[in-house]
């Protein structure tokens, strides 16, 4: 009947004098596109990235608007910047990996040698320069291109996050009190601010987590001399090594074009914030009121101003790449943003409705009753976590604590699936729920083991001076 129609239409159009082989290759070439057609309507995994494993079974277009014609982009390079939200950001990367069976170029201990520069035999399993292995990277680094580009496809999608200097170093003091010796001498951040000259100095280890620690995280030299020509410069090598630059201060907005640039499905980019610190309000519950800061953190308006002086290198970034956020999202579309983020935020409600106790509140580590998850401790402050909602079934379960599991334990157990049947290194630290919790009161402890200087930094990792006395943290923790 069909045929009969076409050859009809054919011999309309004129197409009498087709030989057979003609007419049997015309049908073959009409039947193939017309089921490509069908295809198209059919098989929705070619208009949308096919949704991983994923949470809850949602109907489809629950995923967000849809994204055209892209291919979900599975080379990724994040740059891991500090105290910028990093590990939420962190978490989905883990969480989308996992879900698609994707390869991690893992550190050897929880940061590829930081605060070293990134080298590519930081990256564990790596086996030479270019040899297709890992699809993302996005462990702390001090961020260093050429040896990046030796482990990752040139393919790959690089991009980072930024946050006010103001708020990183609030967070940053908080988090790095008893490491950074600019910050241990000080009474409290206030103090700091009003001379940090007097209680820093530039040659001692960890005080680059005292000043333009954005600027040293992209690998630019933080204790430079401001000036707008350098500084400018800093920012074009930023513009052109990393496609895109997320501002934590707008981060649903942030994840929205994330989703986008990835073309990857909503669920992908609804998280729960990882990492916070506890702090202290007036009110009865005691709980987190963002308000409330410790008298240590409490600043001036003009200790801010201040602070924004000391950190100028990092607020030139942070100003320059907050007015390239908006215009993408200009060139998106606001009320379109809107409508996503509305999206994004009520896709969050739910999830945390049906994942967590206490209608999603972050606790303190210790009130988490599974060990496993609870966040690792530092500084002045509790780093709360959260409780996963009680009588889950299995998979929901699982999809949940996906979303909460802190950074450390997530990515031992990605390291474990990766290299099932390597032997811990003799030395190393092996991350037990218990140390997940400890402080370590006695940082740069020094010991000797064959021949070799091993040291301890404040965190717990071990670090080896060798005879050209480079530092190589075998295992240990993170930041
Ligand atoms: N979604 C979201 N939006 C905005 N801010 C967020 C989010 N998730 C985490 N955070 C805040 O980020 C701070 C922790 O940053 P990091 O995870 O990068 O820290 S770390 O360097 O890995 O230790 C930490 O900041 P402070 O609480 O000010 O210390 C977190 O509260």
């Amino acid at each position: 009947m069909l045929f009969r129609l076409f050859t009809r239409r054919m011999r309309r159009l004129g197409c009498y004098r087709m030989g057979p082989m003609w007419k049997a290759l015309l049908v073959f070439v009409v039947i193939a596109f017309a089921g490509q057609l069908l295809g198209i309507l059919f098989n929705k995994s070619w208009v949308q990235p096919e949704r991983p494993r994923s949470l809850f079974s949602i109907p489809e277009n629950n995923q967000g608007p849809p994204l055209g014609s892209c291919r979900p982009q599975k080379h990724i390079m994040f740059l891991k910047t500090h105290k910028t939200a990093s590990s939420t950001v962190l978490n989905m990367l883990y969480r989308f990996g996992e879900e698609q069976g994707l390869r991690f170029a893992l550190p050897l201990g929880y940061q590829f040698g930081y605060p070293l520069p990134f080298i590519a035999q930081r990256v564990k399993g790596y086996r030479g320069p270019h040899v297709a292995m890992f699809d993302i990277m996005a462990n702390h680094m001090r961020f260093y291109k050429p040896e990046v580009e030796k482990v990752m496809p040139a393919d790959t999608f690089y991009f980072s996050i930024l946050r006010d200097p103001v708020a990183l170093a609030e967070s940053s003091y908080a988090y790095y009190k008893n490491v950074a010796p600019a910050f241990r001498r000080s009474k409290g951040l206030g103090d700091f601010a009003d001379n940090p000259n007097k209680y820093y100095d530039p040659r001692l280890r960890n005080n680059h987590y005292a000043r333009n620690l954005l600027w040293f995280d992209f690998g630019l030299d933080h204790n430079a001399n401001y000036s707008l020509a350098l500084a400018k410069r800093g920012e074009a090598a930023v513009r052109r090594n990393f496609k895109l630059i997320l501002i934590s201060e707008y981060f649903d907005q942030s994840m929205v074009l994330l989703r986008h640039a990835l073309c990857w499905p909503l669920d992908a980019v609804v998280s729960f914030s990882l990492n916070a610190r506890q702090q202290i309000s007036k009110s009865r519950s005691g709980w987190v009121g963002k308000a409330a800061a410790p008298a240590s953190l409490q600043l001036t308006e003009e200790q801010r101003q201040k602070l924004r002086e000391w950190n100028a290198l990092d607020w030139h970034l942070y100003q320059a790449f907050n007015s390239t956020f908006w215009d993408e999202v200009e060139r998106f579309g606001r009320a379109r943003m809107d409508t996503e983020v509305t999206l994004l935020r009520s896709r969050r409600e739910v999830l945390a409705h049906v994942c967590l106790r206490d209608g999603g509140r972050p606790v303190e580590a210790s009130r988490i009753r599974d060990r496993a998850i609870r966040p690792f401790q530092s500084g002045l402050v509790k780093i709360l976590g959260y409780e996963l909602q009680p009588g889950l079934d299995n998979a929901t379960r699982q999809a949940c604590l996906r979303m909460i599991r802190p950074e450390i334990q997530y990515k031992d157990l990605l390291d474990l699936r990766q290299f099932p049947h390597a032997q811990p290194r003799p030395g190393a630290a092996v991350v037990t729920n218990e140390l997940v919790v400890k402080k370590d009161s006695s940082p740069h402890r020094t010991e000797q083991h064959a021949g070799e200087s091993l040291e301890r930094d404040w965190d717990g990792t071990l670090l080896v001076h060798n005879q050209s006395q480079e530092h190589v943290d075998i295992k240990g923790k993170l930041r």
